[in-house]
């Protein structure tokens, strides 16, 4: 029996844009979950953005926080739109994400992609460049450009204005995220490739000195290349199956994981989740989110893909919840609605029907329902 004391407890965040309609779906996924499987799940709903802001000051209202502080796992939609010019800076800049990644020490980002052969059709990479492909970006989320001091705009005595930012690593945050790339790939197919500009930058140089120290003194086992980012891109566009875990900085990660989601057919397809380290009886923080942002392109009208924020949720079972048979329920629910044809727009074929986010929704649920029976007849 589920106990209040043996509840993972969950704070689900829409955010803006997007956000709220994608993640209304994986939390209807959640609930399903919970009733139908006893997953032991608290979910505990809370705003971010513009709407609390106009009702207390702040994009991050002190129940929000609150929520987050307590959860085990966050399920998060998505930050920013055109309404952001609504938000002072200040205001926005104090409930960032970023200031949340940051506090909450979410160092290792896990975005994995996966071609599914369903959408091969629809994709916007040829069919045989998409062939097995699989693989996941481990992408540092702490440090780096996004977080380096000093930053700013200034006037310079000629009175042109300069921006400027500071990308700086450290030893122990290479070593810890690039730890996570060669762990991970011990339990895939053991292969890790790290990404940098080592050629230009010296943050990069000491990053590969780094992961090549960890890899010969306690990795050497796992198989270890490097690339410069530029090949990088290049290298997931031209054949992406090469790859199995990739790791790299916090802007390369940005960046190349959203040209990869062309491998997976949209930027909606994509999960992640980002994780902070173990505390003394090994649990970590998570923050589960789809890849893509709000979308302000096509917020509101509800065609948005769900799939990269449900399939976030088969993530949260994997990782915080440890229900792996969970977790392969839900992608086996996932590719039996693909299978079956249901497309939002970004993953439809010109002339194939549509579906809405609400009613791509029902169709995984209607998968699990579907997949969840078999499998009891077959027990
Ligand atoms: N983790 C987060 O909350 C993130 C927030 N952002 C923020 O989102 C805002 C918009 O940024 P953009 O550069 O437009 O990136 P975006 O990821 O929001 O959208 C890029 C393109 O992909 C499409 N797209 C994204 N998700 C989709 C989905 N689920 N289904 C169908 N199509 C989808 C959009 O319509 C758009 O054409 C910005 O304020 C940005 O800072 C961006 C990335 C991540
Ligand atoms: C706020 C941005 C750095 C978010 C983003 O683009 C991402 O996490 O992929
Ligand atoms: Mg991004």
């Amino acid at each position: 029996m589920n106990t209040l004391s043996n509840m993972i407890k969950v704070a689900v965040v829409g955010g803006e844009g997007i956000g709220p309609e994608v993640t209304d779906q994986s939390h209807r996924i959640l609930k399903w979950f919970s009733a139908r499987r006893g997953v032991p799940v608290a979910l505990r709903e809370a705003q971010y953005g513009l709407i609390p802001y106009l009702a207390t000051g702040k994009v991050l209202p002190d129940d929000t926080v609150e929520a987050m502080e307590e959860a085990d796992a966050i399920l998060w939609g998505a930050t920013g739109g055109p309404e952001t010019t609504e938000v002072p800076p200040a205001a926005r800049k104090a409930g960032s994400l970023l200031s949340l990644r940051s506090k909450y020490d979410l160092y290792a980002n896990l975005r994995p992609i996966v071609a599914n052969p369903a959408l091969a059709d629809s994709a916007p990479l040829k069919t045989e460049v998409l062939k097995d492909v699989d693989f996941i970006i481990i992408r540092e989320l702490t440090s780096g450009i996004y977080f380096g001091e000093p930053r700013g705009i200034e006037m310079l005595p000629d009175g042109q204005r300069r921006g400027f930012n500071t990308q700086q690593y450290t030893t122990n945050q290479i070593r810890r995220v690039a730890r996570t790339a060669f762990e991970l790939a011990r339990t895939r197919k053991g292969r890790v490739c790290s990404v940098d500009k080592a050629n230009v930058l010296e943050t990069s140089l000491l990053w590969r000195e780094e992961v090549a120290a960890l890899h010969a003194a306690e990795f050497s086992d796992v198989e270890l290349t490097h690339l410069y980012v530029d090949n990088a891109a290049m290298q997931i566009v031209r054949a992406p199956s090469q790859f199995d875990v990739m790791v790299t900085c916090n802007i390369f990660g940005d960046i190349l994981s959203d040209c990869a989601a062309m491998a997976s057919g949209s930027l909606g397809m994509l999960p992640s989740v980002s994780l902070g380290p173990p505390d003394r009886l090994g649990r970590r923080k998570a923050l589960y989110e789809p890849v893509h942002g709000s979308a302000p392109d096509i917020a509101g009208k509800g065609i948005a893909n769900p799939l990269g924020s449900i399939l976030s949720v088969a993530m949260m079972l994997r990782i915080t919840l440890n229900r792996p048979d969970d977790a392969t329920l839900l992608e086996k629910a996932v590719d039996t609605a693909l299978a079956a044809g249901a497309r939002t727009a970004d993953i439809a074929e010109p002339g194939a029907k549509r579906l809405s986010t609400q009613e791509m929704g029902d169709a995984v649920l209607n998968a699990l329902d579907k997949v969840a029976g078999k499998e009891r007849e077959h027990a």
